[in-house]
């Protein structure tokens, strides 16, 4: 089977206030999918409540993945599964080395039913596979020996997420970029390490407001947010225009759902990470 994230008319509340109001995606191995939408319509809500986020409430709609209904299943069990979620700001983890988090997460991904204590994947094959994926993104060694996302500047913290990407291997992955604050380069380096690890392996949602993280992904299909609600898919294209033209077109297009963007923007938007 096809490994297939299916999303069915999701509505999603956060302290009582309504965000997603029927959201409908499907998401498959090999393809690669763009979020796109101005600010505070919904895309981080949306990545996070698939990944399984406590403090969203699914009022309605379900997140089926290879057909099982995992809407109520734990962070935790959802990663296990093969899903993943890269954080807009990931939290620092100090005194845990990033190869050490790593051979936990690739063991626990690899035997799902894994307790924690239970034995981890092999030092010795690890060790080679984290050698291989790190001179395969060209990265240095040292970098794995440091504390996870301890002092890591911006760009750091986005080359631990690929590593982690390369090192899990999801089926579903979720890159949430929207304003990660990254130079071009770190943005490019990004796109070119996401090429490389082999995006055909899994099925992509990357949530950007920047066209260079597309650039080595050019996304088959780009999907709209407005006001909490998909309001329009296209492919590679789209997110051109969007990129070079902005929203207007969008907004005037689809005023019942700008207005409610606006009227959840004037709320103090305030994503929890
Ligand atoms: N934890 C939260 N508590 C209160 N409101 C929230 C929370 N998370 C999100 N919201 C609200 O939901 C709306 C959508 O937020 P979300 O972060 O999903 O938007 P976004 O499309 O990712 O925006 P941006 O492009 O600015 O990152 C925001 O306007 C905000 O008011």
């Amino acid at each position: 089977m096809t490994d297939t994230l299916r999303i069915e008319n999701l509505h999603v509340s956060v302290e009582g206030k309504q965000i997603l109001r029927g959201v409908n995606l499907e998401i498959k191995k090999g393809e690669t999918h763009a979020l796109m939408g101005p600010n505070g319509s919904g895309k981080s809500t949306l990545g996070l409540v698939i990944m399984g986020h406590p403090k969203y409430e699914v009022t309605e709609g379900a997140i089926y993945f290879n057909g099982e209904n995992i809407t109520e299943r734990e962070v935790d069990e959802r990663a296990r599964m093969g899903l993943f979620y890269a954080f807009q700001r990931p939290v620092a983890i100090p005194g845990v080395k990033l190869a050490d988090f790593l051979r936990h997460a690739s063991s626990n991904v690899r035997n799902p039913n894994r307790k924690e204590g239970e034995e981890l994947i092999p030092m010795r094959e690890f060790r080679k596979e984290l050698k291989g994926k790190m001179e395969q993104l060209r990265m240095d060694p040292d970098f794995a020996r440091r504390y996870v996302n301890d002092g890591f500047s911006g760009g750091e913290m986005k080359r631990a997420e690929i590593l982690q990407l390369a090192m899990l291997q999801p089926k579903i992955a979720i890159l949430d970029e929207t304003d990660s604050g990254l130079d071009a380069d770190a943005v490019r380096l990004a796109s070119q390490s996401i090429a490389e690890i082999g995006r055909e392996k899994m099925g992509l949602l990357i949530i950007t407001h920047h066209d260079k993280l597309l650039e080595h992904n050019p996304p088959q299909f780009t999907h709209v947010i407005l006001g909490g609600r998909i309001v329009e898919t296209g492919g590679a294209e789209l997110a051109d225009e969007l990129h070079t033209q902005g929203y207007d077109r969008i907004r005037r297009m689809y005023p019942d759902a700008a207005q409610q963007n606006e009227a959840l923007e004037s709320k103090q938007p305030q994503a929890v990470g």
